[in-house]
């Protein structure tokens, strides 16, 4: 650790402290994520040395960076080292929004929709192997200096999901927890796209699509698939798209594949190039 020197806590991550942090060797501000796997089983380690091996090679202008990883053995810690994006995360892009009583504009929610598709489209059309980023939300979507989205906080969720002992002391509501998971627990490259299109939904109606006090009532509402109109500013097509993601039936919702060929996704690719 002695290679970084400690800037601020930035976050409560889902499974850990999140620090920024300057890299002394050439004072770039990045940031650490501390994990504890002193309880760890040896098949939870493993797991664990794997998922962060996959997040090594995941190379994406909107993937977050994974820069190293340092194991402090004595305090049984594994600290992953990682972009630091300024513009922090979605969450609080939406809380700003809610605060300033505006929404955001229809052309950045494509742009936000269109570099979300393209990172779940890299995980999920992988050579080697897809990657399921199966806790997509707002708090995983970072935003860097120019605007442009990162989705982060990867795979652990694989690890640390609730058969581990790691069963989070916050772990958030799961608002973006489609059909499947939550009645079958199983999950697939279509449980991504369901959440993705909860957080297109919240991104323009500034609320999730189901709201409840109780985990039991949220799972009820997200069975029941009932959730209000966007805002009127929005277009049919915004509506349109979010209704084919947050189809109950995932055979019916569209891969990352159909969702790059929609104009709105096609035309915003192609201006990037
Ligand atoms: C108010 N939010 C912030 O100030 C903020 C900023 C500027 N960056 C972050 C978070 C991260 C950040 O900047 N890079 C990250 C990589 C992985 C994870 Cl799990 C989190 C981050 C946060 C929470």
């Amino acid at each position: 650790m002695e290679n970084y020197e400690k800037i601020k806590k930035i976050g409560q991550g889902t499974f850990g402290n999140v620090w920024k942090v300057r890299r002394k060797s050439d004072s770039k501000e990045v940031v650490w994520k501390e994990l504890d796997y002193g309880n760890m089983s040896d098949k939870e380690k493993k797991q664990l040395v794997s998922e962060v091996n996959i997040l090594r090679d995941l190379k994406h202008p909107n993937i977050v960076r994974y820069y190293d990883r340092i194991i402090d053995k004595e305090n049984t810690k594994i600290f992953i080292i990682m972009e630091y994006c300024k513009g922090g995360d979605i969450s609080h892009l939406i809380k700003r929004c809610i605060e300033g009583g505006q929404h955001i504009p229809e052309d950045q929610i494509w742009k936000i929709f269109t570099q979300i598709i393209e990172a779940l489209y890299e995980c999920h059309n992988r050579k080697s192997g897809k990657i399921l980023h199966r806790d997509i939300k707002p708090g995983n979507l970072f935003l860097d200096t120019e605007n442009n989205v990162k989705l982060g906080d990867f795979g652990l969720a694989r690890i640390m999901g609730k058969e581990s002992l790691y069963a989070y002391t916050n772990v958030g509501t799961p608002y973006y927890m489609s059909p499947e998971q939550i009645n079958e627990n199983k999950y697939n490259e279509k449980s991504d796209i369901w959440s993705t299109g909860c957080i297109l939904y919240e991104i323009a109606s500034l609320k999730p699509p189901f709201e409840a006090s109780t985990q039991m009532a949220l799972a009820k509402k997200i069975n029941e698939g009932k959730y209000n109109r966007l805002p009127v500013i929005y277009s049919e097509e915004l509506w349109r798209v979010i209704n084919l993601m947050m189809n109950s039936d995932q055979e019916k919702r569209p891969s990352v594949q159909d969702l790059v060929n929609f104009p709105q996704v096609s035309l915003r690719l192609r201006e990037k190039r």
